[in-house]
């Protein structure tokens, strides 16, 4: 039974349930009911404390309505749900990773500028040629706590089940995460975790060197902002950031804490060539062998790139004319499965977001996607500006000869493992400098015809205007629907509450809330009450409507609703009730986007891939005129 039926079967019994109402008292959070996952919760509940404490006294009446949200089936994807990454095993967890915006000047100041400190080479993991593929090696002694990498990019696939999915299904059965972060994109929103998450392995019970620390919110960034023809053209979500959680010695691969065991069953049987169980030390290469073979890594970080939508990719460190910058593992996808279906529930759809981050051709079918750290970042020059960078095919991918005779169908029929780029610097190039590549002709064009066409989503017909809300959860005081009247917020916004009470607890063993009685309860939030510019949507957030506000701008009444989705879990409101909450401090009351309403959903967004060089795409896997 999947999470979601569970909480149905329990709010179907809820309703016979006649519910009294009372003042209510706090609870500490049980951290579990967030988090769900055993991995890591130590580290999780000790941190978790040095968030804010929201709390607020909270009554709620009931009160009839007659109206109840039917309840809202989801189609599962099969495993890609059971990695369950992104935000949600490690909810609000541990480490607080610092905003990507500092990583260059961290990679440019902290590191040394000139040693390589992570590698990417063939994994040691069992099976490694055939099924584990590439893994991240460090060259480097790493003590708990190191910040591993730069913070991982994600792109939300948007209703993939309403769409066309069926060439996505490798991607989103291996390479996918939960979005919660991401929910404002869509209904049902899978992120998509290039970088770290993609590119190492799975550790299996608690052998595991690296966990993901709590993810930032998305940043619209200083470019590409509604009225931009850039705005929607890349993705807002950035620094996903792993942390070593134990010492991990050089010259040893990293594997990762996927959760739920994805790969963890069948490596906690695995054992060495040696017929000796598998452990983290066997699985290392000497440094010697990874500095001749490996390839480096972190010779480029992320950071605003101004002119050239959101962020770009730069140098951490001087590189000679020659040096490969970077290689680009690809995993190949179909061009048509990222064609999104317009109808009238998604009037703006066009094409996935991740189409901006493959590499293509016009004439082909296939699309490759590259998954290594940052990569995804390197932009384009403009037409005719000079280049610093190249890509070619790497000498080290796997039966490279044989994929470029290969068709596109067989490419992707085969699931491919193995095809590398790599870019490969073409003067030297400083540290500090972006690298840039060109994106070819077609993309030019594309580009161009997109900035002359290019009609700005007119802000000022609009009343008011459009607003990321995590512009509106800077301001202190919030209105009453009364004031909203006179004053609207803009119609991309709502308004949400941190409010749990405690619905599940009549089910708890406890002998006095078995008659009827139930505990009517608000608990204390350790969590940060508001998630910039997302639709979140844990249990702890309900949309609500402000009612009321008391002393200046700090306490407001709120009446808490259910989610107009019509999703149904533990916290939901039960039919009939209403719940009316005093004395809600200012910081409970939060402004999401409204889903569809952000960049990535604008009709006008640009979609285009990128084109490999001339010579580079083979001309066999061209399959269309
Ligand atoms: C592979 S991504 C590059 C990273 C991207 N800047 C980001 O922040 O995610 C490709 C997208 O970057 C933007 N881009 C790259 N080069 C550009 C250029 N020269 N001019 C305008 N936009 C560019 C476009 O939005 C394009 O679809």
């Amino acid at each position: 039974m999947t999470a979601k039926s569970h909480h149905h079967q329990k709010r179907k019994k809820s309703k016979h349930h006649a519910p009294a109402s009372s003042i209510t008292t706090f609870e500490e959070v049980d951290d579990s009911s967030v988090n769900g996952e055993s991995k890591g919760q130590k580290v999780v509940s000790v941190l978790e404390y040095l968030f804010p404490v929201v709390a607020g006294l909270c009554l709620w009446r009931s009160v009839s309505t007659g109206k109840e949200s039917s309840p809202w089936s989801t189609l599962l994807l099969g495993r890609s749900q059971r990695l369950a990454l992104d935000d949600d095993i490690i909810n609000w967890t541990t480490l607080l990773p610092e905003p990507q915006s500092s990583d260059l000047e961290e990679a440019l100041g902290s590191y040394s500028a000139s040693l390589c400190r992570f590698v990417m080479s063939q994994s040691m993991v069992p099976g490694g040629s055939s099924s584990a593929g590439w893994g991240i090696f460090s060259l480097v002694d790493i003590e708990p706590q190191d910040k591993l990498l730069y913070g991982d990019m994600r792109i939300q696939l948007v209703d993939v089940q309403n769409h066309q999915y069926e060439g996505l299904a490798h991607l989103l059965y291996n390479y996918t995460w939960k979005a919660k972060y991401g929910t404002v994109e869509g209904t049902e929103v899978q992120t998509v975790v290039p970088g770290m998450s993609m590119l190492s392995n799975s550790g299996w019970d608690h052998h595991f060197q690296a966990m993901a620390g709590k993810p930032t919110p998305p940043e619209p960034g200083t470019d590409g902002t509604r009225g931009s023809p850039t705005a929607g053209s890349f993705t807002h979500y950035h620094n996903r950031q792993y942390f070593a959680i134990q010492t991990v010695p050089k010259g040893q691969e990293i594997l990762v804490n996927y959760g739920q065991n994805f790969v963890g069953e069948k490596l906690a049987h695995a054992t060495t060539d040696g017929a000796a169980p598998l452990t983290l030390a066997s699985l290392q290469k000497p440094v010697s062998e990874l500095q001749t073979n490996g390839m480096c890594l972190d010779n480029i970080a992320s950071a605003e790139a101004p002119g050239r939508g959101g962020r770009g990719a730069f140098a951490t460190r001087d590189l000679l004319k020659g040096t490969v910058v970077v290689p680009l593992p690809l995993i190949p996808l179909n061009r048509t499965s990222l064609d999104m279906y317009t109808d009238s529930r998604y009037p703006n759809a066009k094409k996935q977001l991740l189409l901006n981050y493959c590499y293509g051709h016009e004439n082909s079918t296939l699309l490759l996607f590259p998954y290594s750290p940052v990569v995804n970042y390197i932009n384009s020059v403009g037409k005719d500006e000079p280049t610093n960078a190249v890509l070619r095919w790497s000498a080290q991918a796997q039966n490279l000869e044989q994929s470029l005779q290969d068709s596109a169908q067989d490419i992707l029929a085969s699931r491919r493992w193995g095809l590398l780029l790599e870019v490969v610097a073409t003067r030297d190039i400083s540290q500090g400098e972006q690298i840039l590549i060109d994106y070819g002709q077609t993309w030019h064009d594309a580009w161009t015809r997109h900035v002359q066409q290019f009609q700005p989503d007119n802000d000022c017909s609009r009343s008011p205007p459009y607003v990321y809300a995590s512009r509106l959860n800077q301001l202190k005081m919030v209105r009453t629907q009364d004031e909203q009247a006179q004053n609207p917020y803009p119609d991309n916004v709502e308004t949400f509450c941190v409010y749990q009470y405690s619905e599940t607890i009549q089910y708890n063993p406890w002998p006095h809330h078995q008659h009827g009685s139930k505990k009517d309860t608000c608990r204390k939030v350790t969590h940060e009450a508001c998630p910039p510019h997302t639709r979140m949507v844990p249990d702890y957030l309900r949309p609500c409507r402000v009612l009321d506000r008391k002393e200046g701008d700090a306490f407001y009444t709120v009446e808490v609703l259910n989610d107009d989705k019509g999703s149904v879990d533990a916290g939901s409101i039960p039919w009939g009730e209403r719940h009316i909450v005093t004395g809600m401090p200012r910081n409970a009351i939060c402004f999401l986007d409204k889903v569809y309403s952000t960049d990535q959903n604008l009709a006008s967004a640009f979609r285009h891939e990128i084109g490999l060089p001339g010579g580079v795409f083979p001309t066999a896997w061209m399959d269309l005129e």
